[in-house]
């Protein structure tokens, strides 16, 4: 059996959000995937066939204007042609987003992404963890410290450079991306499994 493949399909205005995306990447990969790092606005036609063959496609974006940024729409807007003979249909999706506010509308980026997910037939891999910070027992350093369960959120102020991305963000975003690796495995196996059994006798 193959490694699960995985794309990071990102966009990143400052590099903060890259740094999540850093994190999903090798997560992923330290979970045994082979996974490409792919920003919205350098796909190239190798990364075209990548993102087509791969058994889960991750999204992430910062939170801009209540949404995700007008780069990675014109991604999906490009992605019409593939959605109208669903040729992503069954593929595993997620997806993360980082903001400069505590709330800052994040959770309208995180429902974007997978209402496209569900537009292309894909089936939505959501974060896994319970939600952090909620209790005086809890801190900011907690996985999940927002509480979302869609996806991984993030949050960094606006006045600070790559540095300032919280720890415990990067760790609920490695989180997401060793969870899409295990999922992908867990699926890929299955499929064969299926495949296997409805294969005729002696076959
Ligand atoms: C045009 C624009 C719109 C933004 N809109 C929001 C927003 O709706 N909510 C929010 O909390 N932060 C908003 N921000 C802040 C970014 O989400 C935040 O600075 C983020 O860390 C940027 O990530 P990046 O460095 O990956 O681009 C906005 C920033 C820009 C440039």
């Amino acid at each position: 059996m193959t490694n699960p493949s995985i794309a990071i399909i990102y966009y990143s205005g400052s590099g903060h959000t890259k740094v999540l995306a850093d994190a999903v990447n090798e997560a992923a990969r330290e979970g045994g995937a082979t996974t490409a790092l792919l920003h919205v606005n350098e796909l190239t036609e190798e990364s075209w066939e990548f993102i087509d063959d791969a058994d889960a496609l991750i999204f992430g974006a910062p939170t801009y204007m209540g949404t995700a940024p007008s780069a990675f729409h014109a991604f999906a807007e490009k992605t019409a042609g593939r959605w109208a003979v669903q040729a992503w249909h069954n593929k595993l999706g997620a997806g993360f987003t980082n903001a400069a506010c505590k709330a800052g509308d994040k959770h309208s980026t995180l429902d974007y992404f997978s209402t496209f997910a569900a537009q292309h037939g894909m089936n939505w891999i959501n974060l896994g963890l319970l939600p952090g910070w909620k209790s005086l027992k809890g801190t900011e350093n907690d996985l999940n410290r927002f509480g979302f369960f869609n996806g991984a959120a993030a949050q960094t102020f606006s006045d600070v450079g790559i540095d300032g991305v919280h720890p415990a963000d990067i760790a609920t975003a490695a989180h997401l991306g060793r969870r899409v690796a295990e999922m992908a495995a867990v699926f890929s196996a299955g499929r064969v499994a299926v495949e296997r059994n409805l294969a005729p006798a002696g076959a």
